[in-house]
């Protein structure tokens, strides 16, 4: 496998391994954890429905900027709330795979 091949997998599967993190900031509770301070909050699951409301502001407003490096530093964080809604709600990426793919 050459260098930009191995990179091109470590890339893809960088989603995966994300969201694996955050199941085990959901199984561990650690303190120091914002994802896993997600979990605990006291608003419950709105705390992370209201971050997926921001950050889908912020996305649309780097895009009406055309600010394409702030556009996807806001992707980011928007994909990353939506992982953590998925594992609130023991969903998985394979749930998305899934839906995804039926859409082919
Ligand atoms: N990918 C993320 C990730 N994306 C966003 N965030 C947090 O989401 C919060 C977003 O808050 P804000 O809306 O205030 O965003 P901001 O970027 O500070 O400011 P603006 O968007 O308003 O400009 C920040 O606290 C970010 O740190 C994330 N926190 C954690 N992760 C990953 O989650 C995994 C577990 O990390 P811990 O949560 O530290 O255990 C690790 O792999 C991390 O890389």
């Amino acid at each position: 496998m050459s260098d930009s091949d191995r990179d091109a997998a470590s890339s893809a599967a960088v989603l995966d391994e994300l969201f694996a993190t955050i199941e085990s900031r959901k199984e561990a509770l650690p303190e120091d954890s914002y994802t896993a301070s997600l979990f605990t909050h006291e608003k419950g699951e709105n705390a992370v429905l209201e971050k997926i409301g921001e950050e889908s502001t912020e996305t649309i407003l780097a895009a009406k900027d055309d600010d394409l490096d702030e556009l996807t530093y806001e992707s980011a964080d928007l994909v990353y709330h939506l992982l953590v809604l998925l594992a609130m709600k023991d969903l998985d990426l394979d749930d998305l795979r899934e839906e995804l793919r039926e859409r082919f």
